[in-house]
């Protein structure tokens, strides 16, 4: 009897945790947006893959603010795919959604706590941001100008030389001007280059470490301390600041030698007191703005690529303003780009229809706030949908369609100039948005 009464009570004791759980985070997030249904433990499929299709799908169901719920120990992420709401949240609050998630492998493990990308909201933050700010602002973006046109010169052959492979060719354009810039390297990056090669691979583990569900050791903490568990991030760092650090003490001899050319790193060394920056964080954020800005840069030149193959009328009207422009007796100029208008609507359209990021980038809640009548909890991760929102229709007609018109205008004087009242996502939100931003553009541009 005893036994019998013993047993139905061991059997109920699971049944009455999983009761319990199921109170909790219906109380816990009585207000949460609508979301599709979690499991037994509270826990929801976080979309993959694709994921931005099947958030777009979501959002007729769900409507244009998506919770996934992640069970009891770990906090919901919220999609957001309408513009309105995530520039109120992420941009008008941005003084409570400036945070990143605490991604272990990706802030700590693969970037040694050093990376802006991954830096939690804080003193340590706002000090990286500045020096990246002051570094890349349009002022210093327009300094860097020669290296681009020179970089772009070099990519023209290169695609002449090998009609097959633009992809690589792009990578390698885009790495040679941001390794000019930060570490004053003369000579082209090429894709082949052992150290781009290395980055690559470097970016692989990132792209792991940041995929839900990648490193088990998010969910299970204990799992980090089990021998050989993160060898492969850890050999993947150590091998990038190595390499980070050379390139670094290069630029520095060259100082002291009195013949090194501007650099973010010459500019970094010569306030590192200012910034309070330590050597193994100087070379490591030099190196990470690598990271952050030559994938992205070269995959958006590859989107216009594509953009002009498959819509060729569009491809004759960008040609027809820069014959008019340009001519053939040269290439374009920095100095040109006010004159284009409709190359320059060009571009904004192909960052709308093929977003680099379409998911868009995490945002960490600092507390609960309330949007729309749903609370969007403190340590949440918020998304604003790039790929959605570039497909507002509240925003944008005739989405499905390729139209750098919609981003243009005539002025008083019968010119096209580029609408002043419309925006794109491209860059993100708020206090994390993009601060390679213009160097980015003028580098598409070119
Ligand atoms: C087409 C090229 C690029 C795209 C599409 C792009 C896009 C983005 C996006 C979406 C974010 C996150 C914004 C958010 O969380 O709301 C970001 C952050 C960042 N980007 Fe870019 N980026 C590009 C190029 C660059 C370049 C060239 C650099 C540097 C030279 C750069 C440096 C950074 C850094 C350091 C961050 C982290 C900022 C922070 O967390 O505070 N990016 N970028």
């Amino acid at each position: 009897m005893y036994l019998s009464r013993l047993l139905v009570a061991l059997l109920a004791l699971p049944l009455l945790a999983i009761a319990a759980i199921r109170l909790y985070l219906s109380r816990k997030y009585a207000r949460l947006p609508p979301g599709p249904p979690s499991n037994w433990l509270g826990k929801a499929a976080e979309p993959s893959g694709r994921s931005w299709l099947a958030l777009e799908q979501m959002q007729n169901q769900y409507g244009p603010i998506i919770a996934i719920r992640n069970g009891p120990f770990q906090p919901p992420s919220i999609y957001i795919t309408r513009a309105a709401p995530v520039l109120e949240l992420l941009e008008k609050r941005g003084a409570t959604t400036g945070d990143r998630p605490s991604n272990y492998v990706a802030s700590q493990v693969l970037t040694g706590g050093m990376g802006l990308l991954f830096a939690r909201y804080g003193d340590k933050f706002r000090r990286l941001r500045k020096a990246v700010h002051q570094l890349l602002m349009p002022k210093m973006a327009e300094a860097y100008g020669p290296l681009s046109e020179r970089a772009a010169r070099n990519m023209l052959r290169d695609m002449l030389d090998d009609t097959t492979n633009f992809k690589d060719v792009f990578h390698t354009y885009a790495s040679s001007v941001i390794n000019s810039m930060t570490f004053a390297k003369r000579n082209k990056t090429h894709y082949t280059d052992p150290s781009l090669v290395q980055a690559l691979a470097w970016n692989r583990e990132l792209v792991v470490a940041v995929t839900p569900g990648g490193y088990k050791c998010e969910a299970w903490p204990f799992l980090r301390y089990v021998p050989g568990y993160l060898s492969k991030p850890r050999a993947a760092f150590k091998r990038q600041l190595q390499d980070y650090l050379d390139k670094t003490r290069n630029v520095q001899r060259e100082m002291t030698e009195g013949h090194a050319p501007p650099s973010f790193v010459k500019y970094m060394t010569e306030r590192q007191q200012e910034y309070g920056l330590a050597q193994e964080e100087l070379a490591w954020l030099s190196g990470s703005l690598y990271h952050a800005g030559s994938d992205t840069t070269a995959v958006t030149i590859n989107h216009g690529l594509l953009a002009a193959a498959k819509h060729p009328a569009a491809q004759s009207k960008v040609k027809e303003e820069l014959d008019a422009v340009v001519g053939s007796d040269r290439t374009p100029s920095f100095d040109d780009l006010p004159d284009l208008p409709y190359l320059n609507a060009f571009i904004r359209e192909v960052y709308r229809w093929r977003s680099p990021n379409p998911r868009g980038f995490p945002h960490r809640m600092m507390q609960d706030e309330e949007l729309n009548g749903y609370i969007i909890p403190k340590d949440s991760l918020v998304y604003g949908v790039h790929w959605c929102m570039h497909r507002d229709p509240t925003l944008f007609d005739d989405v499905d369609t390729f139209k750098p018109e919609r981003w243009l205008e005539t002025d008083e004087k019968g010119e096209l100039r580029l609408r002043q009242d419309m925006r794109h996502f491209t860059w993100g939100f708020g206090r994390r948005n993009c601060p390679g931003m213009h160097i980015a553009e003028r580098s598409i541009f070119m």
